[in-house]
């Protein structure tokens, strides 16, 4: 399975989702996870004894709905994708940490990016599912968890809109200095899978580059389940 989903990565055309990326701080993967393995991975959220925390938003005014943080050793599926999703991705966080002048940069390797977390105190893993019902949302938010953060990070939808659920939508937006914020709603289909800024990204304007800062969360689900899975690459301390 890792040797397919391998091949599979191998056939996206990096460069132009890193030039998506560049242009708008998030693009959506041409290859999507088939019914099957999204219908496997939402029926892990009520899976026990893989879970290290749950998250009930509406105690903490993050939204409504809640999530599960996966504990070490992440399932199979979870840890493969973020072992071979870190390596293509980390060349894109590089030139964007060089663009925004900031110093880290970022090793090929998962393990080593995360030895370097674990190092610092952030051990505790970061990749979760979350479960919303119908009037459950996600307030925009930005997944930092300690001084390392890895600037980009990925989504995956194991829903299908319009049948098992509707409305929640996956939005981003966008703060650009002294300039008031913009709204990105990201179109995705079941096994779709997003990659988006964290936090800063840099654009290009007249004088060279400046940073802007993104955010992300669910507009309100009307009917049904919706499940998302959610890969963090920097660990939380
Ligand atoms: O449910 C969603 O689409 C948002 C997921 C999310 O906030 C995350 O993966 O960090
Ligand atoms: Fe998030």
């Amino acid at each position: 399975m890792q040797d397919e989903l391998e091949a599979r990565l191998d056939a996206v055309d990096w460069e132009a989702v890193a030039g998506a990326l560049d242009a708008r701080g998030w693009a959506v993967l041409p290859v999507r996870a088939d019914a099957n393995a999204c219908a496997g991975l939402a029926a892990l959220y009520d899976q026990d004894g893989i879970f290290r925390s749950e998250v009930v938003m509406a105690r903490h005014g993050f939204g409504r709905g809640a999530y599960r943080y996966f504990g070490y050793p992440l399932p199979g599926a979870v840890g493969a994708l973020r072992a071979a999703l870190y390596p293509r991705l980390a060349p894109i966080a590089n030139r964007w940490q060089a663009r925004m002048g900031m110093a880290a940069s970022f090793p090929p390797a998962h393990a080593d990016f995360i030895a370097r977390c674990h190092t610092a105190g952030q051990a505790r893993p970061t990749p979760l599912i979350l479960r919303y019902g119908p009037g459950d949302y996600n307030c925009l938010h930005q997944d930092l968890y300690g001084e390392h953060v890895f600037p980009l990070q990925a989504a995956l939808l194991l829903s299908r809109p319009g049948v098992d659920f509707t409305g929640g939508e996956f939005v981003l937006t966008e703060q650009r200095p002294r300039m008031q914020s913009r709204v990105e709603v990201v179109p995705l289909a079941q096994g779709d899978l997003v990659i988006f800024a964290v936090n800063q990204r840099p654009v290009a304007g007249g004088r060279g580059d400046y940073r802007v800062a993104m955010r992300h969360g669910v507009s309100t689900v009307r009917d049904g389940l919706r499940h998302m899975l959610g890969i963090i690459f920097h660990d939380a301390a």
